[in-house]
């Protein structure tokens, strides 16, 4: 049944009931809740949608303006859309398929705004499908991609709904009103950690379905000639090609394992939390801020990278490359915004840089910080070996890491206000924050590989594709490196020469590597990437079904053309 909705697109769209909707319930409702909505939620008896986002308000969730005020003579919430912008504004599922929604609102009781919570509330009638009385829902119009999804948009006019459609695992509203603390207040942000870590192995899948389609299209174009008089070669011969897709290739196993550590550190934390330890949340919440931002942004522009690679037909959807670069854009937005993620794993590091100044001993990702010495030892480094490349991104980072909190401590010695100082430094944190990011998706790389359980020959292979990747990332980003002279010239020479022996050493396992990911035809809907290669006899077959060509002479010939020539051969 989920299978068949989830294909069945045009305006129904259950995504969202399974990547935000249930997870909520797991994550923030009493077991006694549970009881009442996890299993309706599993096995799709009800279908819901996480409203969160509302017209006006998408980042800043404490500004949000839809409220939840607590009647105790009734023991009841009331639901209200108090002005046009607190129309709950885009999420997935509402506008035409759920019939629930986790609402989140501002918690009002006695009188006093307890900030953000999360209601269950029913939007649509089980019987037949309307809204329910003072619901106004609708979809919210097409989109870049992803129109199968019905994004939609909900009103509240002063709904009610029973104390105990309050999410409360974590903070509680007593039957005579009184508000009971969470452990922190961002327990209630609790499933947006979730879904930031899910979105890395979003990325690499999309990463992964990218490049499988643009390395094996590669494979069956011939085109140009490389040496005169010769056969027109596979245009993966070329060495820009490999250039284009091979970095690619190698972020997306980058982003898989890294997606790996991010499942394992949110169930590890998560855990400890369970039991009360919320010592982690603080970390958790600045890797997946940081891996969701990162991830889906190389993620976004190496698919588009890919497509181009593809040349026309890339930008043809029998590609599916447009598609994909869609809905990987969306991960850019959704879920937190790019730059507003990275700026909050930028404020933890910043609050690690401190206490790292004040003596404490760090931990966790940001260990290096307090480890890495801050004046350079140049000198002629390997730079084929592992070790090397993950210290040169590590002390990359821990440089720029220092460098913006100094100059945020130096803008406020001259007397701006810390707020003020953010502001004019948020470039340098960003940057930051992007390099210590990088620096821990190549180090997880380099332990993954080295530590994986395969076969020998299979571990050359992942480590050569490691050190493409973190080669391709020096070159990339190499005044970085060279900045404090912890890099020389001549190291980013041989970085560059290593890059494109790496570059020919891929190459022989380039399909396999893609294969790897058994990614079957019917997931990557992509004529450029079917695992027979038989691309030219599809791409007709595709073109054929195009709704256009269902007639000889479409009738906007009769309706514009027609009259159009007409009346200009007239004017001759
Ligand atoms: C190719 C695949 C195609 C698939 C296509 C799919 C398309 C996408 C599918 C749908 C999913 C999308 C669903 C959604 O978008 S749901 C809505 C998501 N919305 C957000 O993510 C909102 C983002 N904004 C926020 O999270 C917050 O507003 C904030 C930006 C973090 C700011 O919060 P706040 O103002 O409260 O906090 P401060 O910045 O002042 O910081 C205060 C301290 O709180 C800590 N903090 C903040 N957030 C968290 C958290 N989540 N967990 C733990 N701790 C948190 C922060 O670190 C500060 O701590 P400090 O100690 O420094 O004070
Ligand atoms: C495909 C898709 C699916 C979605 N699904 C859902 C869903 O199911 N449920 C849901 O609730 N929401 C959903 N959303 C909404 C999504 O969560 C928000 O769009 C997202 O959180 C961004 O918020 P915003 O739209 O307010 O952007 P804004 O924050 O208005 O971003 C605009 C610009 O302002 C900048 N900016 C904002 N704040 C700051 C700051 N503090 N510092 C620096 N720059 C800042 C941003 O960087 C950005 O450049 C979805 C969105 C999309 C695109």
């Amino acid at each position: 049944m989920a299978a068949a909705l989830q294909t069945l697109g045009g305006g129904i769209g259950i995504t969202l009931h399974w990547i935000a909707f249930t997870p909520t319930i797991e994550q923030q409702a009493t077991e006694e809740q549970k009881k009442k909505w996890l299993k309706l939620a599993q096995d799709v008896a009800i279908v819901g949608a996480y409203a969160q986002t509302e017209m006006g308000h998408g980042t800043f969730v404490r500004g949000l303006e839809t409220t939840a005020t607590y009647d105790p003579s009734t023991q009841e919430f009331v639901i209200n859309s108090p002005t046009l912008t607190s129309t709950k504004w885009w999420p997935g599922g509402l506008g035409k398929t759920a019939n629930h929604a986790t609402v989140m609102a501002q918690l009002y009781t006695r009188g006093k705004c307890y900030g953000p919570h999360n209601f269950m509330v029913q939007i649509r009638s089980l019987e037949n499908h309307q809204p329910c009385p003072g619901v106004t829902l609708g979809d919210i119009g097409p989109k870049m991609e992803s129109n199968g999804n019905d994004n939609g948009f909900a009103r509240f006019d002063h709904v009610r709904i029973p104390r105990e459609n309050m999410l409360m695992k974590f903070a509680r509203v007593e039957a005579d009103g009184t508000y009971v603390q969470p452990p922190s207040s961002k327990l209630a942000y609790s499933n947006m950690v979730y879904l930031r870590g899910t979105f890395v192995m979003s990325a690499a899948q999309a990463l992964a379905s990218a490049t499988t389609i643009a390395v094996r299209y590669s494979c069956v174009r011939r085109q140009s000639e490389m040496k005169p008089g010769e056969p027109e070669p596979q245009i993966l011969e070329y060495q820009t090609q490999q250039y284009k897709l091979f970095p690619q290739l190698a972020a997306a196993y980058a982003f898989w394992f890294a997606s790996w550590f991010m499942t394992q550190q949110h169930g590890s934390i998560t855990g400890s939390m369970e039991k009360g330890d919320m010592s982690g949340l603080a970390e958790l919440h600045a890797l997946s801020a940081g891996l969701k931002s990162y991830t889906t942004a190389v993620t976004a522009r190496g698919i588009d990278v890919c497509r181009m690679a593809c040349g026309g037909h890339g930008y043809s959807h029998a590609s599916g490359l447009p598609a994909l670069f869609g809905g990987a854009a969306a991960l850019c937005t959704a879920e937190g915004e790019n730059t507003v993620m990275m700026l909050q794993t930028a404020r933890y590091l910043v609050k690690c840089f401190a206490q790292s100044q004040a003596g404490k001993r760090l931990t966790g990702t940001v260990a290096y910080l307090s480890a890495v010495q801050p004046s350079p030892v140049a000198g002629n480094r390997n730079m084929s070996d592992l070790g090397t490349l993950v210290a040169a991104f590590q002390h990359r980072a821990a440089r720029m890491v220092r460098h913006a909190a100094m100059q945020m401590q130096g803008e406020m010695q001259k007397g701006k206000a810390r707020e003020d100082a953010w502001n004019s430094c948020s470039v340098l944190l960003i940057k930051a924050a992007e390099a210590h990011v990088h620096s821990f998706v190549v180090r997880n790389f380099a332990e993954t590989v080295q530590t994986v359980e395969v076969d020998e020959s299979v571990r050359a292979v992942l480590t050569s594709l490691c050190q493409l990747y973190s080669l391709y990332g020096i070159t990339e980003h190499a005044g970085d490196f060279l900045k404090d002279g912890y890099l020389t010239g001549r190291d980013i020479d041989a970085a560059s020469s290593h890059l494109s022996a790496m570059l020919a050493r891929v190459r022989p396992d380039a399909v396999a590597l893609v294969d790897a990911f058994d990614l079957h035809d019917k997931i990557l809907r992509s004529v450029l990437g079917r695992y027979d290669g038989r691309v030219y006899e599809h791409l007709y077959e595709w073109a054929k079904k195009s709704p256009l060509n269902k007639s000889e002479v479409h009738e906007s010939y009769y309706k514009y053309l027609q009259p159009f020539l007409k009346s200009n051969r007239a004017k001759l």
